[in-house]
């Protein structure tokens, strides 16, 4: 299998950190897309990916699956233990949950008000840009870190007892956060215990040089 990414992005991160903790890194190969070149926007990438947007996973057979979770669901069906998508319904269904809301209220709002209100990817690849909205949505990701902060002041990981999906784009969220130098809010305690405990693990600490 090949992965389409950017090696220090954050929503490739969610995935090498996925390979990494179900054991699959020797599975795959890693082909770098450079975003800062635009090059996840010309036609021979959008052939991969309708919505111009890594990573990318390109399976044996040539089929191409984006979208993180996606990607992540797949690769937690080819190997054992841990499981990260859930091992009941109702665990699956928590763990869904809980991963898009991680992207909706963190990770998606903080790259928006990277592309958004910040030089983002440069005036070569952020064609349009609408610093309001992106200071908008930079406000609704420190809501989101605040509500998480809440969460995780019930339960270990995002979605329960155990490590999850929901856990790895919260993680990504944090990348991001510290790419544009956005600060955990003051007393969220639980967000930041929960945060030093995920940067300890070594599937997030050796994300970039992760070799396939
Ligand atoms: N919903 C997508 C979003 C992926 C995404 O936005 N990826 C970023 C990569 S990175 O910024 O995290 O490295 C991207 O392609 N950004 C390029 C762009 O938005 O122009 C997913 O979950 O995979």
């Amino acid at each position: 299998m090949i992965i389409h990414d950017w090696a220090t992005g954050p929503y490739p991160a969610r995935v090498r950190i996925a390979l990494a903790e179900k054991g699959l890194a020797g599975q795959v190969r890693f082909r770098s897309v450079d975003l800062f070149k635009g090059e996840h926007k010309r036609p021979e990438f959008l052939a991969k990916n309708y919505s111009g947007t890594l990573p990318v996973l390109e399976l044996p057979d040539g089929a191409f699956i984006a979208e993180c979770t996606a990607i992540t669901q797949y690769l937690d069906t080819l190997a054992g233990p841990p499981t990260l998508t859930g091992a009941t319904p109702r665990e699956a269904g928590m763990i869904h949950m809980m991963n898009k809301r991680a992207e909706l209220e963190v990770l998606d709002p903080i790259s928006v008000y990277f592309h958004h209100a910040t030089p983002g990817l440069g005036p070569d690849v952020e064609l349009y840009q609408n610093p309001e909205w992106g200071l908008r949505q930079r406000d609704k990701a420190l809501r989101g870190m605040r509500y998480f902060d809440q969460v995780l002041r019930g339960r270990p990981f995002v979605a329960g007892d155990a490590f999850s999906m929901a856990d790895i784009a919260l993680i990504g969220g944090m990348i991001f956060a510290e790419i544009v130098k956005l600060p955990i809010p003051e007393g969220c305690d639980a967000l930041q215990e929960w945060h030093g405990r995920m940067q300890a693990r070594p599937s997030v600490r050796n994300r970039v040089t992760l070799s396939g």
